[in-house]
């Protein structure tokens, strides 16, 4: 049980972490915070909130990925070295290419409502 609760309490220490040091992260929560609000106004449906969080969850769960990838660089890599770039630049595509994909979901779900 104290195993248990013990990686919990490190994926907060690593959550805390993306927060603190990643502006993108801090500007997803607050993108996340936002829909969040607007569904509950706009009362989605199940199927709707399935898809939000889902898209929400993607473009964290990315991002936290992209933190790790970065970290993991910057340790194994100080030196400036073109495959250590091409290495964030290809995680950072990935972040990008989640919040497009959750960009349209959102699109999708509320411009029908909002027109
Ligand atoms: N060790 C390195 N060697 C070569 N290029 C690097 C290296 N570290 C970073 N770069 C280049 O600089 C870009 C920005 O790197 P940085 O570490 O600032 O990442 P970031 O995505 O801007 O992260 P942060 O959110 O911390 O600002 C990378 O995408 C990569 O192209």
């Amino acid at each position: 049980m104290e195993r248990f609760l013990k990686s919990f309490f490190y994926a907060f220490k690593g959550l805390a972490y993306a927060f603190k040091t990643q502006l993108n992260f801090k500007m997803h929560c607050f993108s996340g915070a936002l829909i969040i609000a607007l569904g509950l106004y706009l009362k989605l449906s199940i199927i709707e909130w399935l898809w939000i969080s889902l898209a929400i969850a993607l473009v964290f769960i990315v991002e936290l990925i992209n933190t790790a990838m970065e970290v993991l660089v910057d340790l194994v890599s100080p030196q400036q070295h073109p495959k250590a770039g091409t290495i964030k630049d290809i995680a950072a595509a990935a972040v990008l290419v989640t919040a497009l994909l959750a960009l349209s979901i959102g699109l999708l779900i509320f411009v029908p409502k909002l027109i």
